[in-house]
């Protein structure tokens, strides 16, 4: 367990490259694995999570080779996965666990799932359930709601399945299974979740149908290769987004950030309480719209957040938390529930924290209230082993007065290794 220590900034200049998108690394990986020929991945995000998912299919028996930013698999269909001789250890990656199971769902063989602490009070039943409906055999801790999880798959039958949270990783699961299962599989949503699954497929060569927030896939269907362009982390790039906005004299610029709409609540967000920000160099990378932004520090007012807009910005809310302390007014996040299910239950984690650091924070039963503008100041804080709570509390430790100390840093590498590194150059261009 490391502490990182963050000093106050003077300001942020220059530009980074923002690394590759976790949520579509992972699927890059997962369906090169189950296509049937080479699959190459370029701009792959090498955090903790997405070499999970690599290490997991290596031992499902796909061969898989990575540098870097850099992944060849080598995809032989479907009947390619085979029973794995050890167990499936998805780290800290609620991502590996879910769609992997829909994966699992449908191959003929035994396998046991396994994570680390936090996974292990992460709710599984949202996506065991619909999956032994579709006739999978899956046990686990509590009827099979909690890893350690076993899985049999098999013959399976499509679902129409209507789903009570707008999540990507429970449509995905269901997608995936339904690929391999009799008939049409189609999920319903009550918000659009972010659709990279979709689009992936698609690009893979699948058939996807979409009509409003249903889904639907037919059975049968086989992936082939592809090579695959993955655009920067809007979550990841959202730290430093708000850190330019919040940081006095500052002015820097993110390469290559994907602004796929499903994921783009944090610039509405931005927008809405006045930041100067500019989008340009707008393009395409497999399927996915990215470009270029700059930001300086901004005069900012508080806002409403809610409804349709939290799962487009569902991993942003711990860093947005940072930004409303620094917006004039008050800023209320509703319908958040579901961030007391994610790494850690980031309500209570972002409100303890945040006022250690003096900050006026309400927890409420689906999100919070902070009242700004308020001088922060240093503090011990930690970040209980998520990442997204690490990061928040360093860009906060930007406008301390006052060194901010954070316990347990080393979880930033689950989504963004270079995290501090990028911190240092944009410093440096003082
Ligand atoms: O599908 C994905 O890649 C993800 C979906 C979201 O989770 P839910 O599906 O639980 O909403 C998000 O919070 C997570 O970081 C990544
Ligand atoms: C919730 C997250 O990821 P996962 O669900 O894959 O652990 C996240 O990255 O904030």
């Amino acid at each position: 367990m490391n502490t990182a220590i963050v000093t106050h900034s003077n300001g942020l200049k220059g530009t980074i490259q923002i690394p590759g998108d976790k949520s579509i690394s992972h699927r890059a990986v997962m369906f090169g694995a189950i296509a049937e020929g080479t699959t190459t991945v370029e701009g792959f995000l090498p955090g903790e999570d997405c070499l999970s998912t690599i290490a997991c299919f290596r031992k499902l028996g796909v061969s898989i080779e990575q540098q870097g930013e850099k992944v060849t698999i080598e995809g032989r269909g479907w009947e390619g996965l085979t029973e794995p001789r050890e167990i499936l250890d998805v780290g800290n990656s609620g991502t590996t666990t879910r769609l992997m199971l829909g994966i699992l769902a449908t191959r003929p063989f035994h396998s046991v799932v396994i994570g680390d602490d936090s996974i292990a009070k992460r709710p599984m039943a949202r996506v065991t359930n619909p999956l032994r409906e579709m006739g999978s055999i899956i046990d686990g801790r509590e009827n099979g709601n909690y890893t350690p999880l076993s899985i049999r798959g098999g013959q399976t039958q499509g679902i129409a399945y209507q789903s009570k949270v707008a999540s990507a990783q429970v449509k995905s699961a269901i997608l995936l299974a339904g690929l391999q299962s009799s008939g049409v599989t189609s999920v319903s949503e009550p918000a659009l979740s972010r659709d990279h699954t979709e689009r992936m497929l698609e690009a893979y060569g699948v058939t996807v149908r979409r009509e409003g927030l249903t889904v639907s896939v037919e059975g049968g269907q086989s992936l082939t290769a592809q090579h695959i362009v993955v655009p920067g982390d809007i979550s990841s790039a959202a730290f430093f987004l708000v850190a330019a906005a919040i940081v006095p004299d500052s002015e820097i610029t993110l390469e290559g950030v994907g602004l796929n709409p499903t994921r783009s609540g944090i610039i509405d967000v931005l927008e809405n309480m006045g930041a100067t920000m500019s989008i340009h160099n707008e393009r395409l990378a497999g399927g996915e719209p990215l470009a270029d932004i700059t930001i300086s520090t901004s005069m900012l007012k508080g806002i409403e957040i809610g409804g349709d807009l939290i799962p487009r910005l569902i991993d942003e809310i711990p860093i947005i938390a940072v930004l409303a302390t620094q917006a004039e007014g008050k800023t209320v996040i509703r319908d958040a529930e579901e961030l007391k299910v994610k790494e850690t239950n980031r309500i209570d984690t972002v409100v303890s924290e945040l006022k250690k650091l003096g900050a006026t924070i309400t927890a409420t039963d689906d999100g919070m209230i902070i009242e700004g503008r308020k001088s922060l100041k240093g503090s011990a804080v930690s970040s209980f082993g998520d990442h997204r709570i690490g990061m928040a509390m360093a860009i906060a430790g930007l406008i301390t007065d006052g060194d901010v100390s954070i316990d347990r840093s080393d979880a930033i590498a689950v989504s963004y290794p270079s995290f501090f590194e990028h911190i240092k150059s944009l410093q440096q261009n003082q």
